[in-house]
């Protein structure tokens, strides 16, 4: 039984609250297809190392990037309402969720590209909204907020500009609290929150990066982004019938170095150091770092599109606390309970968390 298809009280609260406005029986979504390529192997620095596993390689890799990401209900099982019925929108439960996290402190995670900015052509141009902003900015004010993304630390932060917030880039290996504090936190021995899993790896991602800029240039619309502890080789504006040959550049760089593996995100492969470290595990870090390591008083909210934010659904899913939320305007193979259509629904979910709050703590004035 995979995780997906386990039914826990919060995914039956969920069906109840939505059941009476959808007719037809539910059939569950396939379980994720995605392909195991790693096994364990020892330890680097107390974090297990994963070693790739040979086979497959370019072809397997091409199905991947032709794939969504996470990758969609196979179109026979594409039944959307069914697909809805598990996985509804946050919206529509939204006093159902308010109920589950009653006596909870909440926590947000946000993923950035896809949940809070719009997929676009250039990663440069990936902006967020004025009012997306607005909002991060009142979130951060009521509830502990960390942004989990693929992206470096230093260019997340550029968008957002919010020094109130946790940030954790490179998929989570570069972790870094606060550097201005809205309220008091709980926190964990007031220690700053700061780690980066992966710094041993550094001298040899930026070898990489100048290795793949040279070896991808001669593909037209290929970009490669120096993520710090990890890299991206953009394929969106490259033509498909050139995705074979820039996958197989990728592969040649990538067998000289068997300390890195790939992963693949929206039209996008990305290199990162083979230690077992990804959003699931920063996600647990900063919920230790904010003292809720062993605590049932929590309850982290987690919005993000990709398929690296499987790992912090996951996470919650087998801790039983908090939410995944996946943004996705079609059916997709996720371990996420609710979803959000675009950053515009992510925005409205997190306004009415702020004024939820707004409103429960208001005290009445005295006459
Ligand atoms: O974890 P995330 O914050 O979602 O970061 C994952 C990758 O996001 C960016 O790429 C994606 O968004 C781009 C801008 O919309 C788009 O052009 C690209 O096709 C997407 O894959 C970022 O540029 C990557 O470095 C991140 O790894």
């Amino acid at each position: 039984m995979t995780n997906q298809n386990v039914v826990t009280p919060e995914v039956i609260n969920t069906l109840i609250a939505v059941a009476a406005s959808i007719s037809n029986s539910p059939v569950l979504p396939s379980a994720a297809v995605v392909p195991e390529s790693l096994a364990v192997l020892g330890s680097f620095w107390g974090v297990p190392l994963m070693t790739r596993l040979e086979g497959g390689k370019v072809n397997a890799w091409i199905d991947s990037m032709r794939a969504s990401s996470p990758t969609r209900v196979k179109p026979e099982n594409q039944d959307k309402k069914s697909w809805i019925l598990y996985h509804p929108s946050a919206l529509n439960v939204f006093d159902q969720i308010l109920y589950n996290s009653k006596g909870k402190q909440i926590v947000v995670f946000l993923d950035y590209d896809g949940t809070l900015s719009p997929i676009v052509p250039d990663p440069d141009k990936a902006f967020m909204t004025r009012k997306m902003r607005a909002t991060l900015k009142d979130i951060a004010r009521h509830f502990p907020t960390a942004i989990v993304s693929g992206r470096c630390r230093d260019k997340v932060y550029n968008f957002v500009k919010l020094a109130e917030l946790y940030y954790a880039g490179s998929h989570g290996m570069d972790i870094k609290g606060p550097t201005k504090s809205q309220s008091p936190k709980k926190g964990n021995n007031n220690k700053p929150v700061q780690f980066q899993p992966a710094s041993q790896f550094l001298p040899m991602m930026d070898e990489v990066y100048k290795i793949l800029l040279e070896q991808t240039k001669c593909v037209p619309g290929a970009k490669v982004e120096n993520n710090k502890f990890c890299l991206s080789v953009h394929f969106r504006c490259v033509d498909e019938k050139s995705w074979a040959p820039l996958a197989e550049k990728v592969r040649l760089v990538l067998n000289q170095y068997p300390q890195l593996r790939l992963t693949h995100g929206r039209k996008v492969l990305e290199i990162r150091p083979t230690i077992k470290w990804d959003k699931g595990k920063a996600l647990e870090f900063l919920l230790e770092s904010l003292g809720y390591e062993n605590s049932d008083d929590v309850f982290p909210i987690y919005i993000g599109d990709d398929r690296t934010d499987e790992d912090a659904f996951k996470v919650l899913r087998s801790r039983g606390q908090g939410i995944g939320i996946l943004v996705s305007r079609v059916p997709k193979e996720t371990d996420a309970s609710y979803t959000l259509q675009d950053p515009s629904e992510v925005e409205q979910f997190l306004r009415r968390l702020v004024e939820w709050k707004r409103s429960s703590t208001v005290t009445p004035t005295s006459v």
